[in-house]
């Protein structure tokens, strides 16, 4: 019998009464598991082998876990403490407890939610007791670990559960294969078994030679486990970001272009924004200082939005009874929202004075000051966009929302009333977080009022958003946490894992 030369390796190291795993016969025959595995799985097909598959489970112990190897359970600190206060005969009050026991930030919650779990006592009303029979020598979960540690293996699911929940486990399963040799293999050894010559990759050489007709390829196997390979890939907010592109460019949108850093005078003048709105500060601006201003702003244009500020538009007008400053106008801050972009367009200073009817868009950074927590950072991206046309209402609007989101699967829209002093009337939307149910504010919208489209020189009426494209991703895939998407705390494993679906 002939055989290519892996099979021949791998039958040769294989025995008939005892299963060899796939890392031994790797180690014996010098080839790599991957080739082994597809060498057995080809002795299996021929009847010469069986493979068998188990599955293994690795259980390791996490940063958090040795800290606490180190220093002690929290709950274990807690209980010590409260042991000191005496609480074991009459309750102790828990801030003093605590702060006796030396515990500090995430850790004092970890302790309070596993103290009673573990039956260390009772925590009622700010008054803590301690259980004089708790015994933190024999616990559980620190033995576990502390096995785990050892390189011992923990047999109780419950335990290894609990130790998981806590994040204190690393839990992975992979698959194990053996291989034994069947009577047939056994036999086809006896009878003498020979290696075929077999190529694997085709070279040039061999299609110049002409020797590709003379030789025997190797099959390929689909199935053998492969080394994972986590190569460079399009990050899914970047490939979100290109699907809601496509998505409006299908809606007949065209896609704006324009500065991150830029005027004051684009990012809020044009918006009818008052030079002293609270978020004109320096708190939420982020200051360019290199250079501080634009010199070349269209002058007709700042003439007209400086009158709309001081006197309003049209006959009975209002204007607003704040000073306005050319200098404050041209400071160049990172832009806190898109909308920027729109002015520029709406302006006719992109492309050109437009026609009705128009549709624009763009999915861009945005910048703001913001604190961070799970639905906030302090640069996002947004979907802005608008239309120009003769008539719009907010039907027309909302029917872009449903007709937009519905391609990302989200139908369960809602609006809310809502103030901007660019537009009236505006909404904010809502859809809802497909896992914890919550309603999850992802855009505002409205018409752009007579105060911003007259000195743009627009007069028919404009519906316009800006949208957030990381609140989409987190209603499209169920993230709870938008720093699990970017930023330092980005978990690579879910952003590995997580398939953009088109
Ligand atoms: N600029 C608004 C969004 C918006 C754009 C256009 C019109 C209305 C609202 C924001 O950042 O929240």
């Amino acid at each position: 019998m002939k055989l290519p030369e892996s099979q021949v390796a791998v039958l040769q190291a294989a025995s008939a009464n005892d299963a060899r795993s796939i890392e031994q016969l790797a180690a014996e025959t010098d080839l790599k598991p991957e080739t082994v595995t597809g060498a057995a799985f080809e002795l299996e097909s021929a009847g010469l082998v069986t493979v068998e598959e188990s599955t293994d489970q690795t259980v390791t112990p996490t940063e958090e876990a040795r800290e606490y190897l180190r220093d002690g359970l929290p709950e274990v600190g807690l209980y010590e403490a409260a042991l000191d206060a005496g609480a074991d005969a009459d309750p102790a009050q828990m801030g003093q407890v605590i702060g006796q026991s030396g515990l500090e930030g995430p850790q004092v919650d970890i302790a309070l939610s596993n103290y009673a779990r573990k039956g260390y006592g009772t925590i009622e009303s700010g008054d803590i007791t301690a259980d004089p029979d708790a015994d933190p020598e024999s616990d559980a979960e620190y033995a576990a670990l502390a096995a785990l540690d050892a390189g011992e293996s923990v047999e109780d699911e419950n335990v290894l559960e609990q130790l998981e929940s806590r994040g204190l486990v690393a839990i992975s399963e992979s698959t194990v294969r053996s291989v034994t040799l069947t009577d047939e293999g056994v036999t086809a050894m006896m009878e003498g078994v020979e290696t075929a010559e077999t190529v694997g990759q085709l070279t040039p050489e061999m299609l110049t030679s002409g020797e590709w007709r003379d030789v025997e390829f190797a099959e390929y196997n689909v199935e053998a486990d492969a080394e994972r390979i986590d190569g460079g890939k399009t990050h899914i907010l970047r490939q979100t970001a290109n699907r809601v592109k496509d998505t409006l460019v299908g809606m007949g949108f065209e896609e704006m272009e324009g500065p991150h850093a830029d005027a004051d005078f684009w990012i809020n003048d044009a918006l009818f924004m008052p030079q002293d709105h609270p978020a004109r500060t320096h708190w939420d601006r982020f200051a360019l200082s290199n250079p501080t201003e634009i010199d070349d702003l269209p002058e007709d244009l700042v003439g007209r939005v400086e009158d709309a500020h001081h006197n309003g538009v049209g006959e009975d007008g209002e204007g607003y009874h704040s000073p306005w400053s050319e200098d404050f106008a041209r400071a160049i801050a990172l832009r806190g929202h898109t909308t920027s972009l729109s002015m520029r367009y709406l302006s006719g200073h992109e492309v050109g004075e437009l026609e009705p009817p128009q549709r624009f868009f763009s999915v861009e950074k945005v910048y703001r000051n913001d604190t961070l927590d799970p639905t906030h950072l302090l640069e996002f991206f947004q979907i802005e966009g608008w239309v120009m046309a003769e008539d719009l209402s907010v039907r027309d609007l909302m029917g872009t929302f449903e007709e937009f989101y519905e391609q990302f699967g989200i139908t369960d829209l809602e609006y809310k009333p809502h103030y901007n002093p660019y537009t009236e009337p505006s909404f904010e939307l809502f859809g809802e977080h497909p896992t914890t149910g919550e309603l999850v504010e992802v855009g505002n919208s409205g018409m752009f009022r007579e105060e911003v489209l007259r000195p743009l020189g627009v007069d028919c009426d404009v519906m316009a958003w800006g949208l957030s494209l990381e609140r989409l991703l987190m209603l499209m895939y169920g993230f709870e946490d938008i720093r699990d998407i970017h930023g330092t705390l980005a978990d690579l494993e879910l952003l590995r894992e997580t398939e953009v679906l088109h």
